[in-house]
């Protein structure tokens, strides 16, 4: 019979005003392992109940006095009597008496006549049963400790998405009633997407017994609260949910991921953010049919308001210039992409737009003109009112490129390309633009070995004393012979020296190479030949001038007063007070300065007279019309009168033909160079001049 094992508590009350029937019954029960007392009244039962708490009670019904529906519903009400197992024991065909056992509590019955073999075996059944119960009972109160615990409001649903159960977490947005929801079905209780989205989720939740979960946003208390809601199914047919208030975290993700996207100095996107909407516009662009336009800007003259105005300025310029962009691009124009917009600062004076549905190309052009025009006007920052341009490159989706990086690259490629077309322009990207770059970038390398590798030289071309009809100095002109490409002259990489900065040791080779080629020739030739080298704005600018030219001096044994520094307009109007400064160091030193060019620049008496130099030259373009051009003639003119009225020697350059040369020569010119006189030359030839000269003196202008 002992097949079941007896559970770990085992006192039974057995309560019976038949003694044979509770001998019986204590007999059957000590069969299978458990103990038993007795009562043989109702009274005598409670009385033992108190003291003992027995594990289940076996109870008749009827009992003289106290019977056994008020034993057992009084045990019901006892501190230990909640939970026991009662079976009460009924006479056999007596149905109301089972219903009234039932009512007051009885966990189970068994009718008379008894089953005495299988007693023993239902009692361990109901004790075990009561025991699982109890277990049940502890976990429940385990689960909803654990649920008190934490914030999170949680519920059940059924399958079909109506609400078993509703228990209100106390999280900071806790929004529903429970009354509002028990019995109902979600999309009776919340937004329709939402409700929609929690059903997808209930059914996939159900069908694999994952954990899923729905992120939302709802109104509560007045503030819009996040909310995340994680699904799990029960095993029961039911899915169990858990909502948590997440606004907090998701406001901290909010300002992390603003701090990842944000330019700090201006607010706006950054190059992250920037590629992303890119990236994200391209999809979108793809799986629409539409087109879209990138624009890359620069600001043209940024370093030097840096350098000048100092880096304060320089981030008040960036602030205000992001600003400006955005009132210029008008809403339409633009995208808002994972909620950063489309113009981005990627960095430096980098700033990017992106135009997203363009119709046609001309729209792109269009809102680069709006920005050009818009950098224009003048910038009030900080005292000082800066004028600034900006370089534009566009490139196009679909035409230009298909993914996010050669778009991007490409409009940086049209923007240095509108640069080099002169600043303050707008242009569109087109592929031979790239081929352009990179010979570009080839050049650049070359031109890096070009000093290594003595691919660099430079020709003479003589100045000529008008009156005298003497060869009396030369101007210095560079070369670059390329071992691919030839001959190359200064006007191709001199630009792309001065770009790159490379115009720094390349003009100081130029300078020495210069001063030592004259020293040479005056102590060969027994007379002194003035040499008079370019110098452009950069190396003006390069704090080392005065160094440079005192060792190159130094170092050659050159007189100061035979080297000449040939200098532009625009390099002395640069920045007037450091030119000033640079000049006396420069005058310091004894050497001549001469303005290059004169008359395509700025052409100011005022600064001429403060700049204080010792010759200016006549730009080839007022001389090549001569003698016709009456208005050049005019011009000529009136400037060696100007410049002999500030005691200024006037060399007039790109002489061509003889009637130039006497013009030339009746307007008082003192110095002259050009073809006529003799192309730029090697060495060896200006030294045969000199030699040939020496000897005899050969008039200039031809009778
Ligand atoms: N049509 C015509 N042209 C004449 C005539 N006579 C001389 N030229 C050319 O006019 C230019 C005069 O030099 P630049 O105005 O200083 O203009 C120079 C100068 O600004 C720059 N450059 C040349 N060498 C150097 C250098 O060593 N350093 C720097 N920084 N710039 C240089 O490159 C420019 C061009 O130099 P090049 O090509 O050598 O061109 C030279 C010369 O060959 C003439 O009768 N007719």
């Amino acid at each position: 019979m002992g097949t079941l094992h007896s559970p770990k508590r085992g006192t039974v009350l057995v309560a019976d005003d038949d003694p044979v029937m509770r001998l019986l019954m204590l007999e059957m029960l000590a069969q299978v392992g458990l103990n038993a007392v007795e009562a043989a009244d109702g009274s005598a039962a409670l009385s033992c109940f108190r003291q003992m708490c027995p594990d289940l009670v076996l109870l008749d019904v009827d009992m003289p006095g106290v019977d056994g529906f008020t034993v057992c519903r009084e045990i019901r009400q006892m501190e230990h009597g909640a939970t026991v197992p009662i079976i009460m024991v009924t006479g056999g065909d007596d149905l109301e008496a089972v219903t009234q056992a039932y009512e007051v509590g009885a966990t189970d019955f068994i009718s008379k006549p008894i089953n005495w073999p299988i007693l023993g075996h239902r009692v361990l059944y109901v004790l075990r049963a009561s025991d699982a119960i109890a277990r049940l009972r502890i976990a429940d109160a385990h689960n909803r400790a654990v649920l008190a615990a934490i914030p999170d409001t949680f519920f059940r649903l059924s399958p079909e998405g109506f609400y078993l159960d509703y228990e209100q977490g106390h999280g900071p947005g806790a929004t529903l009633a429970e009354t509002r929801c028990v019995g109902r079905h979600v999309s009776e209780v919340l937004p329709a997407p939402i409700a929609q989205r929690l059903m997808l989720e209930l059914e996939c939740v159900l069908d694999t017994h994952d954990i899923r979960s729905v992120d939302y946003e709802l109104f509560s208390g007045g503030m819009l609260h996040h909310f995340e809601a994680r699904l799990v199914n029960t095993g029961a047919g039911e899915v169990l949910g858990l909502v948590r208030d997440i606004s907090e975290r998701k406001r901290t993700e909010d300002q992390i991921r603003r701090l990842a996207y944000c330019d700090s100095l201006t607010g706006i996107p950054n190059r992250q953010a920037f590629l992303e909407s890119l990236e994200h516009e391209l999809q979108r662009s793809r799986a629409g049919g539409c087109k879209f336009a990138v624009l890359f800007m620069d600001l043209d003259s940024f370093k030097r308001i840096n350098d000048t105005l100092g880096h304060n300025v320089g981030d008040l310029l960036l602030q205000a210039v992001s600003e400006r962009l955005h009132e210029t691009i008008r809403p339409g124009d633009t995208v808002s992409l994972l909620g950063h917009g489309s113009l981005a600062r990627l960095g430096g004076d980098e700033f990017t737009i992106l135009i997203p549905d363009l119709q046609q190309v001309e729209d792109a052009l269009h809102v680069a003109q709006r920005v050009k025009d818009a950098m224009r006007r003048p910038f009030q920052l900080d005292g000082h009112e800066i004028f600034v341009t900006a370089s534009i490159g566009i490139s196009l989706y679909p035409q230009d490129g298909e993914d996010s990086s050669s778009l991007l690259k490409y409009a940086d490629t049209a923007m240095y390309h509108a640069k080099n077309c002169g600043k303050d322009n707008a242009k569109l990207y087109s592929s031979s633009l790239t081929m352009q770059i990179m010979s570009h970038v080839k050049l650049e390398v070359g031109l890096r070995k070009a000093l290594q590798n003595d691919e660099l030289y430079l020709l003479y071309q003589p100045q000529v004393d008008v009156s005298s009809a003497q060869l009396v100095g030369v101007e210095a002109l560079v070369r670059w012979r390329h071992p691919e490409h030839g001959v190359i002259p200064p006007n191709e990489f001199i630009p792309l020296a001065e770009e790159t900065g490379l115009i720094v040791p390349i003009g100081e080779w130029v300078l020495r190479t210069a001063c030592k080629q004259a020293r040479a020739w005056q102590q060969a030739c027994q007379r002194p030949v003035r040499m008079a080298v370019n110098l452009s704005a950069k190396q003006f600018k390069d704090e080392n001038l005065s160094q440079i030219v005192v060792s190159a001096l130094h170092d050659t044994g050159l007189e100061p007063r035979l080297l000449e520094l040939e200098l532009t307009e625009g390099t002395l109007m640069d920045d007037a007070r450091a030119t000033m400064a640079t000049l006396d160091q420069l005058r310091g030193i004894g050497v001549y300065l001469s303005i290059d060019d004169f008359g395509t620049g700025y052409s100011s008496m005022s600064y001429l007279k403060r700049f204080d130099v010792r010759a200016l030259k006549i730009d080839k373009s007022f001389i090549s019309g001569l003698p016709q051009d009456s208005e050049n003639a005019a011009i000529t003119r009136a400037i060696i009168a100007m410049a002999h009225g500030l005691k200024m020697v006037v060399v007039a350059e790109g002489v061509e033909t003889n009637a130039q040369l006497h013009l030339l020569e009746q307007y008082g010119c003192d110095l002259v160079q050009g073809f006529f006189l003799g192309h730029p030359s090697p060495q060896e030839s200006i030294a045969q001049m000199l030699n040939r000269q020496r000897l005899l003196s050969v008039p200039l202008s031809g009778t």
